[in-house]
């Protein structure tokens, strides 16, 4: 079976590119998998494609191989589109979902429903030894609930109420995720890119 490196240690992105890549019969490997243990790279850009380029381009290099970073994260924007880049560090170090959750529900504290409008975000970087890094990218647009519900997903899924819905991302099935998530619209553009290289 064809295979991509998958350059992150979230695991619940990495189920999520599993699903994506099955698909196409290609074996999506995140990081934790590989054998060699490989160094946290330091997310220094200002921007999700900046940060996305440095994870895959940094890992292609030393495994000459394909590699496909995500850089993701939820933009608020009654908080001026924090937590942004900064999704997976908000409360600070070592990252842990529930206190960016409480971070982020406490920073909205006293501002209403209507008010609570948000995106996700996710930039796709692809990055092949020797060829130039493509970009793709996807939305999913929400409101941030009060309180959190749900098990599913990670991060801020439990609570993010994507825009036709009642129930949070994590309330949803992870088939009914993948089918409308910001990390789904970004695969979507890559489908062509994908399709060529499961054909080789
Ligand atoms: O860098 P890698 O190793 O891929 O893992 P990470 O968790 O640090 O990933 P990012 O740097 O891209 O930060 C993304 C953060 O944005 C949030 N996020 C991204 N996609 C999400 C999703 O589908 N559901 C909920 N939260 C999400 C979550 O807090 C992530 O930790
Ligand atoms: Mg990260």
């Amino acid at each position: 079976m064809n295979e991509i490196i998958i350059a992150t240690k979230n695991a619940g992105k990495a189920n999520e590119f599993k699903t994506f890549f099955s698909r196409y019969s290609i074996n999506a490997i995140s990081l934790p998998e590989l054998s060699q243990e490989i160094a946290d790279i330091e997310e220094t850009g200002t921007t999700f494609a900046e940060n996305a380029a440095l994870k895959a381009e940094q890992i292609a290099e030393w495994l000459q191989k394909p590699v496909l970073a995500d850089d993701s994260g939820l933009v608020i924007d009654a908080l001026d589109g924090r937590p942004g880049i900064f999704s997976a560090r908000y409360a600070g170090e070592p990252k842990n979902d529930q206190t960016n959750i409480d971070k982020v529900l406490h920073e909205l504290d006293g501002i209403d429903m209507p008010d609570r409008t948000a995106h996700f975000v996710c930039v796709l970087a692809v990055a092949i030894p020797g060829d130039a890094t493509i970009f793709k990218t996807g939305f999913c647009e929400g409101i941030i609930n009060t309180e959190q519900a749900g098990v599913n997903g990670f991060g801020y899924d439990s609570v993010f109420i994507p825009d036709g819905y009642t129930q949070t991302m994590a309330e949803l099935s992870s088939d009914e995720k993948n089918r409308i998530s910001h990390r789904r619209k970004a695969m979507d553009q890559l489908e062509t890119w994908v399709q060529t290289y499961a054909a080789n």
